[in-house]
């Protein structure tokens, strides 16, 4: 975190590969903040403003076009108060990221998730093999600072629970941290 951020509130990302629970805590990190944080499901985002080049059969998946979603989000990330939920983030500009968030889970869990979603076999296997493999996690490591990454484990209600509760006091020092205020009367939202 820039110790000079003009930034009244954090940017925090939370990745992991799909299932493991990024929305879930997203939600209940947006109802649970002491200052208003936007949720920004980067997946629906993409969708919903034709922000790719089209469906990829193969791998069941958006070919996202990358530079009209940093462009979207810049100002965003700029802003700080956003949540950025996505099962990737190195795409994301170091600049940007306050923390972290890589959401784990047992692979066995993760099958059973999936397969709850209808995902087709293939999309289940890739996803299964990427999460025992700590893709995403590595992908985190590489990309920003090592002390703005953690790796939290997300297998029970009481993982979400715990996490949550992380993750509020860390916004609680980033306030302190930088002279920023706790206004009562902020609104809470989401967007997609
Ligand atoms: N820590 C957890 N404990 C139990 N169930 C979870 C946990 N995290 C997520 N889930 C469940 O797994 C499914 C996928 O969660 P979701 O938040 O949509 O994942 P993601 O956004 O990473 O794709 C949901 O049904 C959710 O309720």
């Amino acid at each position: 975190m820039s110790e000079d951020s003009p930034k009244q509130s954090p940017v925090i990302i939370i990745t992991g590969t799909p299932g493991t629970g990024k929305s879930t805590h997203a939600q209940l990190l947006v109802a649970e903040s002491p200052i208003p944080l936007k949720h920004i499901n980067v997946g629906q985002l993409v969708k919903d403003k034709s922000f790719h080049h089209g469906f990829d059969e193969q791998w069941q998946s958006y070919t996202v076009d990358e530079d009209k979603l940093l462009d979207e989000l810049e100002p965003l990330a700029s802003a700080g108060g956003i949540i950025l939920d996505w099962h990737t983030c190195e795409i994301f500009p170091e600049r940007w990221a306050d923390l972290v968030v890589v959401l784990r889970c047992n692979h066995t869990m993760l099958w059973d998730r999936l397969e709850k979603r209808n995902y087709p076999l293939k999309k289940i296997q890739e996803n299964n093999e990427a999460e025992i493999m700590e893709v995403v996690l590595q992908e985190a490591r590489d990309s920003y600072p090592q002390q703005i990454v953690v790796e939290l484990k997300s297998e029970s209600s009481q993982d979400i629970e715990n996490n949550v509760t992380s993750i509020v006091s860390w916004i609680k020092q980033w306030l302190k941290d930088n002279d920023c205020k706790i206004e009562d009367d902020m609104d809470k939202d989401t967007i997609s």
